[in-house]
């Protein structure tokens, strides 16, 4: 794959292969305002194709980094009745527990828009482990049969239109953490792990097949304690050995890292 350096605008430096990208801010506020116009110009272009459009949120800090969709002129342009929007984990607690990824993305940021709140699809937060990954499973299948959510071609698994993924420092994403075998899961869309090591233990999550079918996923990642695995990621020693999750998400569609230069301090 051929890659090229661009010099672009309040950007320190872009790379660009076919399918992959990466930019790197000088500023978290930068990043977080090409997020903003890069997820607004997605929502256009899936909700003129197809009518919808299908969002995946991560927890931790890629919410805070949302914030300049909540301001004109996205609030005012983007056509919030056609998001529907899904959680790529979910930590197993009440939907107002402090540590439940719903109540941070309500709080900070669905709060605050006119997304139906039919098309919000929040865990079952009375099931067991097992059954809320088995119910949001079969939530997904509900909406690819009603044609909300694509599938894939491919793999067959549902096709997002955008994935937005944070990292933890130590390279998990979503709640695939390093090592785990879940992170070889290949037949289930929604897992759960049990033994989470970052509290809270119980957790659901997409697995891989279902995050690679992604026709776009923005990786966002800032800070200095996050550079380890960034360099392991995207530096220029690559093993295919010992892989961190992070190096595992390859979507179908497009893979695009926001950086912001404390994250890439080491590259
Ligand atoms: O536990 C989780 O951690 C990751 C990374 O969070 P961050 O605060 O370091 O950005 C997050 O993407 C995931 O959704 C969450 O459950």
């Amino acid at each position: 794959m051929r890659a090229k350096a661009l010099p672009m605008a309040g950007i320190t430096t872009a790379t660009t292969t076919d399918k992959k990208k990466v930019e790197v801010f000088d500023s978290e506020e930068a990043l977080a305002a090409s997020l903003a116009k890069y997820t607004a110009d997605l929502s256009e272009k899936f909700c003129q194709e197809r009518g919808c459009f299908t969002v995946v949120l991560s927890g931790g800090s890629l919410i805070k980094s949302l914030r300049k969709l909540l301001e004109p002129p996205y609030i005012d342009s983007i056509e919030w009745s056609k998001w529907h929007v899904l959680w790529v984990d979910e930590r197993v607690v009440p939907k107002d527990h402090i540590d439940s990824n719903y109540k941070l993305a309500y709080d900070g940021f669905l709060a605050q828009l006119p997304i139906l709140p039919g098309n919000v699809y929040a865990i079952n937060d009375a099931l067991s482990a097992e059954g809320a990954a088995d119910d949001y499973e079969t939530c997904l299948k509900h909406l690819v049969n009603i044609k909300v959510i694509e599938a894939s071609p491919l793999s067959g698994c549902p096709k997002f239109d955008l994935m937005l993924l944070g990292m933890g420092p130590d390279g998990h994403v979503a709640s695939l953490f390093p090592g785990h075998h879940l992170c070889n899961e290949k037949e289930k869309w929604v897992t759960c792990i049990k033994d989470s090591p970052k509290p809270p233990p119980e957790r659901i999550t997409f697995t891989f097949p279902v995050i690679n079918s992604s026709a776009y996923i923005a990786l966002v990642v800032c800070g200095a304690g996050k550079a380890d695995a960034v360099q392991r990621a995207l530096g220029k020693d690559q093993h295919a050995a010992d892989l961190l999750p992070v190096q595992m998400v390859s979507p179908e569609g497009e893979l695009k890292w926001f950086l912001d230069k404390d994250a890439a301090s080491k590259l």
